[in-house]
């Protein structure tokens, strides 16, 4: 670790975000500034540098992206004005709706952000979203419009989008290309000139926003953290708000992006703060850091612990491996407070994980790196929100796990999550997207015109859009659409368990979920997936979906034919064989029940997009 350089003041401080749709240029243009400011090559060495504040290297812990801190000299003008050197601080967000709380809460780091928007493509969902995620933090705007040298470009066009859509000047906006480096000395002077330096009182009592973190298993969880009011000192004891946890302060630093050590962080900075934090879930992302001696009265609003919304039981295939999955999300869930796990039991799976997502992209990429990273097989039964079921005993019961669902005679009522969805089109989609949101029991509030697009807002229940929505929109407007959304509470609705029988055995970890008009059509997907997935067995193996014991769907997996086997018994050794290697390599995700094998597959047959 390298001593810091000298306290710049606030004055000459700028610290933002740059914000923007999916693929609309972020990481491009973000890189550019890095090149203009002499800072290329930094992102690379990042790793190294890192390594040398003994960071745990460890394989499947990914070092979250850190700010950078960069100088900047404006250029000398003809008058011989100019010259003066500002510090910028470029705080990174998640860029997916799973993360907005994240992103809101990075952007709380921030006097102003970049929202670019693509020059071909215009405003989409997640530019309005995330537009209005920085409203909400009064942070200063500078839209930039991207990619100006594409030759299907209109400037203008996406400069007046952000006008009608959001209400910002056209005339304000800078025009850029991340690739040719066009306008960028136009966005470092507008960062300058627009956003305002940070505020704050260095002598006032500490208050300092967790804005992100990561687990170091030498120094305990490291702290993003921008400091609101006071000043923050290596050998301070602080407290946290939400939970009234005291720490001694090691270290305090700045990145550049490496971090690097330095005395003290005053109103206006952005740093890092390692006090022996042994548990990311004691120091949340949100929360606010005071001091110990002379707290601050008010925390900085909003704070809530990540929660997970989306649930799904990880089985491994092999029982063996039941201790290693265990290992693996302890370590996982060491680096990634909103993820959660408890043991479950199923019938069918035996044992296995009940995990806790903040959306379906988590999930995934909690999936992925436990199979990639950890070597591990694994069974994931279908994704589901968690409802609220009220009892006729009175009580009040919240089940994740379609398994634990109550029978019907149990309920007087169920809740389900809802969202507010928002979807940007063509105008000539708005007809199919309307049926595909009606079919997914959505409720318009609102249709707004933005040039030859509209923007829908609706709400619907989270679970229906969980599975396979994202891919519909996307298939129905031949890619135009796009979506962002977020959840706005509880509500009744009609829903039921439908269970899964193979071989007529109920398999628990498929049950189900599901509104009540829904419950045919629902079943008869899932039976023919399955029969579809399922390997022949010697003789026919029947599927059927039930509520409440009674059969809604049926399906049957055909027994092999005669004359294929025959083929099969006959004939050349080694050929069967291979036959044999084949099968043995294809049966890795299969579940055993009794003599019948279920893929993954059939386990997800729910999310299977024909429907
Ligand atoms: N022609 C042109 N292409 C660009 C420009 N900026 C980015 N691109 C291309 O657009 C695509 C997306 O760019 P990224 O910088 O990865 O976009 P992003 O917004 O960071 O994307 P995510 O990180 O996925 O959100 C890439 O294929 C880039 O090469 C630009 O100014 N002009």
């Amino acid at each position: 670790m390298t001593e810091g350089p000298a306290a710049p003041t606030t004055a000459n401080i700028r610290n933002f975000s740059i914000i923007a749709h999916v693929d609309h240029g972020k990481s491009t243009l973000a890189d550019r500034i890095l090149e203009r400011l002499g800072a290329m090559g930094e992102r690379d060495k990042r790793d190294q540098t890192l390594d040398t504040l003994e960071l745990e290297r460890e394989r499947g812990i990914t070092i979250k992206s850190t700010p950078i801190r960069l100088q900047y000299t404006r250029p000398v003008r003809a008058d011989g004005t100019g010259g003066e050197v500002y510090t910028f601080n470029l705080i990174d967000t998640p860029g997916h709706v799973d993360f907005n709380y994240e992103v809101s809460r990075s952007l709380a780091a921030c006097e102003g952000v970049l929202l670019l928007v693509d020059a071909s493509q215009g405003v989409e969902a997640q530019t309005i979203v995330n537009a209005y995620l920085a409203i909400d933090s009064n942070l200063e705007i500078v839209p930039v419009v991207n990619k100006i040298d594409l030759p299907a470009a209109d400037p203008e066009g996406a400069a007046r989008e952000l006008e009608e859509v959001i209400g910002i000047p056209a005339d304000d906006a800078v025009f850029a290309s991340g690739k040719t480096g066009a306008g960028v000395p136009d966005i470092l002077e507008a960062i300058v000139e627009r956003i305002p330096p940070p505020p704050g009182d260095p002598a006032a009592p500490l208050k300092a926003l967790i804005f992100d973190s990561f687990f170091d298993a030498y120094q305990g969880v490291i702290l993003f953290v921008r400091v609101l009011e006071g000043t923050l000192r290596a050998k301070d004891r602080i407290t946290l708000f939400s939970n009234g946890k005291t720490f001694d302060v090691d270290k305090v630093g700045t990145f550049t992006p490496g971090l690097v050590v330095g005395d003290a962080l005053s109103a206006g900075w952005v740093g890092w703060v390692a006090a022996g934090v042994k548990d990311i879930h004691d120091a949340q992302v949100g929360d606010t850091i005071t001091g110990f001696e002379q707290p601050t009265s008010e925390p900085f609003p909003g704070f809530k612990p990540a929660q997970p919304v989306v649930f799904s039981g990880l089985y491994p295939t092999d029982t063996e491996d039941y201790r290693k999955l265990r290992e693996a999300l302890e370590k996982l869930k060491l680096n990634d407070a909103a993820f959660s796990f408890e043991p479950e039991t199923s019938e069918a799976l035996g044992f296995g994980f009940r995990c806790g997502f903040l959306g379906l992209l988590h999930a995934e990429i909690i999936q992925e790196r436990l199979e990639r990273e950890y070597d591990l097989d694994l069974i994931a039964t279908a994704p589901a929100v968690v409802y609220r079921v009220t009892l006729t005993n009175g009580e009040i019961f919240e089940t994740q796990n379609p398994a634990e669902f109550p029978t019907r005679d149990r309920i007087t009522s169920v809740e389900e999550p809802y969202i507010k969805l928002s979807v940007m089109l063509p105008e000539e989609f708005v007809g199919p997207v309307m049926q595909l949101l009606q079919e997914r029991r959505g409720a318009m509030q609102t249709m707004n015109y933005v040039g030859k697009r509209v923007e829908l807002l609706y709400e619907v229940p989270f679970g229906e859009i969980l599975y396979d929505f994202h891919d519909r929109l996307k298939s129905i407007s031949r890619g135009y659409a796009s979506m962002d959304y977020e959840q706005i509470g509880y509500r009744e609705g009609d829903l039921r368990k439908v269970d899964i029988m193979v071989n007529n055995e109920v398999i628990d970890a498929l049950a189900v979920i599901v509104h009540e008009t829904k419950t045919y059509g629902l079943g008869r997907k899932i039976v023919d997936k399955m029969a579809e997935v399922i390997p022949r067995q010697m003789f026919p193996v029947p599927i059927q979906a039930t509520i409440g014991g009674k059969i809604i769907a049926r399906a049957t997996v055909k027994a092999y034919r005669k004359d294929v086997l025959a083929k099969c018994y006959g004939g050349d050794i080694s050929r069967k064989k291979k036959l044999l290697e084949k099968q043995k390599k294809g049966r890795a995700r299969m579940k055993q029940f009794g003599t019948v094998e279920v893929p993954q597959e059939a386990f997800l047959a729910v999310l299977s997009t024909d429907d």
